[in-house]
């Protein structure tokens, strides 16, 4: 794919105060691009959340919280510090490019501006943009089943631990590991076990795949299913799940003393994150309740019992 077209189709949010410069901008970047715009500050923050722009065209100058307070308060929220901000400004001083670039903008544009240049701008921009997320997708990702990878899970058990203090709800977490697995690949292959954790993984997005509930692989054989804001009862309803859709996978395994196919054991723990304890404190209760299902016969779940 050509620089062009990696640029092209990118979501713009375009802030400032007055509609003239909104429809010039609209009409240099509309034709390649989705265009979103907002006329204040506080309009733009809703839009940034709601829609998630690629891109930001900022004015630095507007009644009320002006393009440097957008610019800090995109920053401060940690699913919107990525958004690429570039200042559309008639301000022309080296200190005001200073400050905007300072402020977090990745670019800086002054009125009036010059048709070329900003879509070159912005295409650039983009790319970038897009290059980035690929990368982080990659650093977050598991190569063989595609859900998150354990670094993932580290960075979302620590935010999530904080996020539901706050919010005082709880977590659970379900730790769930391949039955009898290595009897597997000795009987069918490791190409065949690869294929069978594929399966798996893609069982389990089925089972708990709503935002902001994470599946990803914990190690070799063992995954583990992150759910913020679901209590106990809730976090059992999916851990059954889980168990009837490897169940309903239905794959052949020869070797398995426990069944005919391929099953999962799971524990499920569940806690009120609060001042005293961390997030490490509920992975191993779900290490724990793991090992019991584990040690009571494999292909089903255990729960542990955790005070908050
Ligand atoms: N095919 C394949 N096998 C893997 C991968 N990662 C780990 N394994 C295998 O998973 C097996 C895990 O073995 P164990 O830890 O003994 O667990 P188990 O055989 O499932 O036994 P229990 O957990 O007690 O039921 C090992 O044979 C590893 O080689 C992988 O990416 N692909």
């Amino acid at each position: 794919m050509s620089w062009t077209d990696q640029a092209r189709n990118g979501r713009l949010l375009i802030v400032d105060d007055a509609m003239e410069n909104i429809q010039i901008l609209n009409h240099v970047l509309g034709e390649e691009h989705e265009v979103l715009f907002a006329m204040n500050g506080e309009k733009a923050l809703e839009l940034a959340r709601e829609q998630r722009p690629d891109l930001i065209l900022l004015d630095a100058v507007m009644p009320g919280m002006d393009g440097y307070e957008v610019c800090a308060a995109l920053h401060a929220a940690a699913e919107l510090r990525d958004i690429p901000i570039i200042f559309v400004t008639a301000l022309t001083t080296p200190e005001d490019e200073t400050r905007a670039l300072e402020s977090g903008a990745v670019d800086f544009i002054t009125k009036p501006f010059n048709v070329a240049v900003v879509r070159a701008r912005v295409r650039t921009h983009l790319t970038l943009k897009r290059q980035s997320d690929a990368l982080r997708e990659l650093t977050l990702t598991d190569p063989l089943t595609g859900v998150a990878n354990r670094r993932s899970f580290n960075d979302a058990i620590e935010n999530e631990w904080r996020r539901c203090g706050r919010s005082r709800s709880q977590l659970s977490l379900i730790m769930i590991d391949i039955d009898h697995f290595k009897l597997y690949n000795d009987a069918y292959g490791h190409q065949a076990g690869d294929a069978c954790l594929k399966q798996v993984a893609h069982a389990m997005l089925h089972c708990a795949g709503r935002l902001p509930d994470l599946v990803a692989r914990y190690g070799g054989e063992e995954f583990v299913v992150l759910l913020p804001q679901v209590d106990q009862q809730g976090a059992e309803t999916v851990a059954q799940r889980i168990l009837e859709a490897v169940a309903g996978l239905a794959i052949p395994h020869r070797m398995s003393p426990v069944s005919d196919a391929v099953s999962v054991s799971l524990g499920v723990a569940t806690v009120l994150p609060g001042e005293h304890g961390d997030a490490h404190q509920l992975v191993r209760a779900a290490d724990q309740a793991l090992y019991q299902a584990k040690a009571g016969g494999r292909n089903r779940y255990c729960v542990a019992r955790l005070a908050g």
